[in-house]
């Protein structure tokens, strides 16, 4: 369908209104609010004291990103007291008539803040008409929530959850005039099963998540297993195509490692999560759902890891108590151990209009390959289309020895990596990166590491392998018909056992254990023989994206007209 050209803006109101004591043009219409300085006095400038009438710049807010608009107290003396106080906007002076206007600003590094403007009027009907008329354009923004569902994980990251979300998100959220319902949780899973179970989801427009990844896949299986649940979808069938949360998740960072929130918005900053969520921003993402044969085990959307980030994660377990530096210390640890792991990785490779995980193009907001019709999509709405698009892929199989087998739903850029374990990973276009790195060297692989910190390409190793899968299953080599769990009890025959036993003992020494862990998003997983396929766009996050460094550096294209 050809795209009709936008009308332009329809004119609402304009008026001359004081800021900062000077005369302004304010003038708002249906998609910017703007005022620009009117110079009444002329400048007295060095040589000629009428000096040219100069304008100001111009300040433009598009409506989408005001916050709320409140008629304002001016602070005037008391008669009485002679002290500074608030009053009402009734009893102030005629010419102190004034309202505030919030709105987001961009600042560095994709991170937003709250600004304000407060506009002077020379009499209340005027100020009243102003403050009306933003309201009713903030009421036609019926994408923006009122009314969120809010879980805490208390003992998240350094254990600020709490006080993050009571300093600096709640006030935004009441600026905003929305309503919240606010869980802090009392166990692990609290969150999982109360939205699984027992929240009444058709009161919100929303769920908002204050922790780190872990908490984050909290809430997105309770909210996808009740999704499922509602529509009569077996979870435990992995072929059968999942339905489409419809509520979006919001996520206020407040963990250890924080990768989903800040592949999608671009920073592990509070109140811009909470501005993304107060605006209504809305980002698909993909899901991967992870089996093991008929079973369904978890889903997941950041990292799926064996070997490397799986043994970090076991070890980093036993050290939750130092917070986020638990992981660097388990990560030296891990590294020196330099265990590599034998099986077979069978891949569907994804088609060639996604791209590929090396080809330097990143997601950013409003991705092109992400809006792409994929042949994924197009199985959530025809479920007959299966087996058909699931047949026409080829296989691939892989075995070997691998210290590292990773899976990234998403490019997993986080403060310790700020492109990424996959770079030029999608959030929402119906695939994954699978990368594999083969046993090496303990050097060879320390410069592999050292590349997801600088611009090198981590990728561009011999014995790193990288691909673009909607689908991919992984066997240990030692894999027992029966259960791999009883395998793992037991260790197998005694051979295997002496040596396991004697590796265990020796963790510096470079050999072959039979099994790691599956680090799904920061949960370790029971089973290391899975098979994992990516569903397209099955959650909304309240993001959009990172926006394009241009955006943002200025503090808004218009700014310096
Ligand atoms: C030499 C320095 C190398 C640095 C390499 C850093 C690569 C980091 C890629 C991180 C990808 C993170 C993907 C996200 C996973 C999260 O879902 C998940 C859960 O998050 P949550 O705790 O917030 O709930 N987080 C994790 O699993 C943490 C993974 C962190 C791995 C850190 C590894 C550090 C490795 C340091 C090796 C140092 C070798 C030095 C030799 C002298
Ligand atoms: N009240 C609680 N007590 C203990 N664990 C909890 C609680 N709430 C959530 N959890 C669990 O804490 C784990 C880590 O949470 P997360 O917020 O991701 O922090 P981190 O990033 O530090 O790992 C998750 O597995 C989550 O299920
Ligand atoms: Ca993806």
């Amino acid at each position: 369908m050809e795209k009709q050209p936008k009308p332009p803006p329809l004119l609402l109101l304009s008026s001359q209104l004081s800021f900062q004591n000077r005369v302004c043009e304010v003038t708002l219409n249906s998609a910017f609010l703007s005022w620009k300085e009117v110079e009444t006095r002329p400048k007295r400038t060095s040589g000629n004291i009428y000096g040219p009438l100069k304008a100001a710049g111009s300040h433009y807010v598009p409506v989408c990103e005001i916050i709320s608009v409140q008629e304002t107290e001016e602070d005037c003396p008391s008669t009485d007291t002679g002290k500074w106080q608030k009053v009402p906007q009734s009893v102030a002076e005629s010419n102190q008539h004034a309202f505030t206007v919030s709105y987001v600003e961009r600042t560095q590094k994709h991170r937003w803040r709250c600004s304000e403007v407060t506009l002077h009027c020379t009499d209340r009907t005027l100020c009243l008409q102003w403050v009306q008329a933003i309201r009713e354009q903030l009421s036609l923004l019926t994408i923006r929530p009122k009314h969120l569902l809010v879980y805490i994980n208390p003992y998240g990251g350094k254990h600020h959850g709490k006080r993050i979300y009571e300093q600096k998100v709640a006030p935004i959220f009441s600026r905003a005039s929305i309503s919240t319902d606010v869980i802090v949780t009392e166990r692990a899973n609290h969150a999982r099963d109360h939205l699984k179970t027992e929240a009444d989801l058709k009161k919100y427009d929303g769920v908002v998540c204050v922790g780190g990844d872990g908490m984050f896949s909290e809430i997105i299986h309770g909210l996808i297993s009740r999704t499922q649940c509602d529509s009569g979808v077996d979870q435990d069938c992995s072929d059968e195509p999942l339905i489409p949360c419809s509520l979006r998740i919001g996520i206020i960072p407040a963990g250890s490692t924080d990768c989903i929130c800040y592949a999608t918005v671009g920073s592990n900053d509070p109140v811009t999560s909470a501005l993304h969520i107060v605006v209504g921003d809305s980002q698909p993402m993909d899901v991967c759902s992870i089996h093991h044969n008929k079973t369904f085990l978890r889903y997941s959307v950041s990292l799926l890891g064996y070997g490397f980030y799986g043994d970090v994660l076991t070890d980093s377990e036993r050290k939750r108590w130092m917070g986020p530096a638990r992981y660097d210390i388990s990560g030296v640890k891990t590294f020196l151990s330099h265990r590599y792991y034998e099986g077979t990785i069978s891949f569907l490779p994804a088609d060639e209009n996604v791209g590929t995980p090396r080809d330097k193009l990143q997601c950013r907001s409003g991705c092109d390959i992400c809006r792409l019709p994929s042949a994924d999509k197009q199985v959530s709405k025809d479920e007959e289309s299966v087996s058909d698009t699931e047949t026409k892929g080829v296989w691939k199989v892989i075995r070997g020895k691998f210290l590292a087998i990773n899976a990234a739903c998403m490019s997993c850029a986080c403060p310790r990596s700020p492109k990424g374990l996959s770079p030029s990973a999608h959030l929402a276009d119906g695939t994954a990166d699978l990368i594999l790195v083969r046993k090496c060297s303990r050097f060879d692989f320390l410069r592999h590491l050292l590349r997801h910190t600088n611009k090198d390409d981590q990728f561009d190793h011999p014995f790193v392998e990288v691909y673009r899968v909607r689908q991919f299953r992984f066997t240990p080599r030692y894999e027992d018909t029966d259960s791999e769990l009883d395998l793992r009890e037991t260790e197998g025959s005694g051979r295997k056992r002496f040596f396991s036993q004697i590796c265990r003992e020796h963790p510096a020494c470079s050999c072959s254990l039979a099994h790691s862990s599956w680090n799904c998003d920061g949960e370790i997983l029971p089973h290391a023989a899975i098979q994992v396929r990516v569903h397209c766009q099955l959650i909304k996050l309240f993001a959009r994206g990172i926006e394009e460094q241009s955006v943002f550096e200025e503090p808004y294209a218009f700014s310096a007209i």
